[in-house]
């Protein structure tokens, strides 16, 4: 039988709020204003869909959250702390974008398993990779490299392997990419049970339904422009 979405359970919550604290935040790349003065507060448990048109700044704004981008002026806290792109903060962060790397030796099973080896001991925080399988729809290619997936199958490995560790909080860029619509729906209460469990969580997205299914506060960006 297969691992419903809504089975699945987290434990990430450790009472601390807000989880991210982003304030005047300003971002120019030469003579263009990607984003200007702003503002964000994400407690813990919530999950938040930053929307907005093509250039509007989503992916800007996660890439200031995850460290990856500095910021031109303003000041961004994650976890109490400016974020840095080091291992203790990948520890409590996860963060999908549209480049994935896999190892072309090891199976779609082998890679949730090494996830949760090195993060061990996990113990009842993070489903085991048999339940994310099932609930990814990949049991029937578990035993094959992700390069043999299809584009829609190695985005849910990529979201899979994300939840197969313990995190505080979780920054995806479109997860919606590449699947189809029943596993969006899916993903939408896998989702709002990471942060029913106390996790936090911010996407960009295209996509009003995921958003709504995964119980999200709507964040809409505007872009800025020309300075
Ligand atoms: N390094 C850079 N140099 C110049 N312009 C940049 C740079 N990075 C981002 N931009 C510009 O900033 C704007 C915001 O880009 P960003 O990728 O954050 O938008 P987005 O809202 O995620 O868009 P999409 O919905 O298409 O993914 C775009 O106009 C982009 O061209």
């Amino acid at each position: 039988m297969t691992r419903a979405a809504r089975e699945i359970r987290f434990g990430t919550g450790d009472g601390r709020r807000p989880v991210i604290a982003a304030e005047g935040v300003r971002v120019t790349a030469g003579a263009f204003t990607v984003l200007d003065r702003f503002d964000l507060t994400v407690d813990q448990g919530e999950v938040v869909a930053l929307t907005g048109v093509n250039g509007a700044g989503k992916s800007t704004l996660l890439r200031c959250l995850a460290g990856l981008q500095p910021v031109t002026e303003g000041e961004i806290l994650v976890l109490g702390a400016p974020p840095r792109d080091d291992e203790t903060f990948w520890r409590d962060v996860g963060l999908t974008t549209d480049e994935q790397a896999w190892y072309p030796w090891l199976t779609v099973r082998e890679h949730l398993e090494l996830v949760r080896r090195i993060h061990a001991p996990v113990g009842d925080s993070c489903p085991e990779p048999e339940a994310l399988l099932e609930t990814f729809g990949l049991s029937d290619r578990a035993d094959v490299t992700p390069m043999t997936l299809s584009t829609g199958q190695r985005q849910r490995l990529s979201l899979a392997a994300m939840l197969a560790r313990p995190s505080r909080l979780l920054l995806l860029d479109e997860p919606e990419q590449g699947l189809d619509q029943t596993f969006r729906d899916s993903l939408g209460t896998l989702l709002a049970t990471y942060a029913g469990d106390g996790g936090t969580l911010v996407m960009a997205t295209h996509d009003a339904r995921l958003a709504e299914s995964a119980g999200a506060r709507m964040v809409t960006l505007h872009g800025a422009g020309r300075t």
